[in-house]
């Protein structure tokens, strides 16, 4: 059986998607994003799970920037889950002053606290779950949890279905040390870090080198460097598998113009989405090309 690390406590939304992409190995939690990769970079866990990227709230910082630090470790599954949260609170409470959460799921219920708990004040915790043991020891008054949480936690539920957009999503990843690439499967998603080197236009080239080989960019984010003022890392994801010549022709590309890029896995799409090609960025384009140029080399043909 496999060891999966995962974004804990028990009850976190990142609990059940570990459920869906490994199902049947063990689960450890882990109190934080960098705690769970740790795990994997360590060998005390074979994989890790974690929140990448929700629908409303966008990138989770905490993630990115784990995955560009130490160790490389490369995602190889995906899951999307949808998200909407239940409130928790100690039985028999009857005024509201504190509701705790993690930062993404305060965020997304803002309107509705601000509706039906008015008054009541924001606290951040580590994670969904852990609002849901500090409110069971007393710190605060309410939890905004995944509804799977009161199955843990000796608390009451004071609404279910909470949340201010309806059909949010978060995706997360299976994270492994590299090794063997999952298989592509013609609607895949590669993920890259790069640094670009500090010059007028260099973010602008680096997303050229993708858009001319008719690769279709799905995320793209910033986050400093925390070494020198002003100095961003860029994590783009887009549609491909690193197995594919296109893809790894463009790969090749930002290796030259980058001052560094970290590879963080090719791995198939989990939001059904299909993988548009532009004319003459078909593989076989680029094989024909390379075919090509090989025999205009060895004389064979102009
Ligand atoms: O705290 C959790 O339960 C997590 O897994 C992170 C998270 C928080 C809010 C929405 C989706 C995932």
């Amino acid at each position: 059986m496999s060891r999966i690390a995962y974004f804990g406590p028990q009850g976190t939304f990142t609990e059940q998607a570990a459920r869906r992409l490994a199902p049947g190995e063990e689960l450890i939690p882990a109190e934080t994003i960098p705690a769970a990769l740790a795990a994997v970079r360590s060998g005390a866990a074979d994989a890790a799970c974690v929140p990448i990227e929700n629908s409303v709230e966008g990138a989770v910082t905490a993630t990115l920037d784990s995955l560009s630090e130490a160790e490389p470790v490369v995602a190889v599954a995906e899951v999307l889950l949808p998200v909407h949260f239940s409130v928790l609170t100690r039985p028999g409470i009857t005024e509201i002053r504190t509701v705790a959460s993690h930062p993404h799921a305060l965020a997304q219920v803002r309107h509705w606290v601000e509706a039906n708990l008015p008054g009541a004040r924001p606290v951040a915790t580590s994670s969904t779950a852990a609002a849901a043991v500090a409110v069971d020891a007393g710190e605060f008054d309410a939890a905004v949890t995944a509804p799977v949480a009161v199955e843990h936690y000796p608390l009451e539920v004071r609404a279910t279905e909470v949340a201010d957009v309806r059909d949010a999503k978060t995706r997360f990843i299976l994270v492994r040390t590299p090794g063997e690439l999952p298989e592509p499967t013609g609607a895949d998603r590669t993920s890259i870090v790069a640094a670009a080197t500090n010059r007028t236009g260099a973010l602008a080239e680096l997303l050229t080198e993708l858009a001319v080989r008719g690769i279709n960019l799905t995320k793209l984010d910033a986050r400093p460097t925390r070494n020198n003022f002003g100095e961003y890392r860029f994590f783009i994801d887009f549609e491909g598998h690193v197995a594919e010549p296109r893809i790894g022709d463009a790969l090749a590309a930002l290796r030259r113009r980058c001052r560094n890029v970290r590879f963080l896995g090719s791995h198939p799409r989990a939001d059904n989405g299909t993988t548009e090609i532009e004319p003459g960025a078909a593989n076989e384009d680029f094989t024909d090309a390379i075919g090509w140029v090989e025999s205009v080399r060895k004389g064979a043909q102009a």
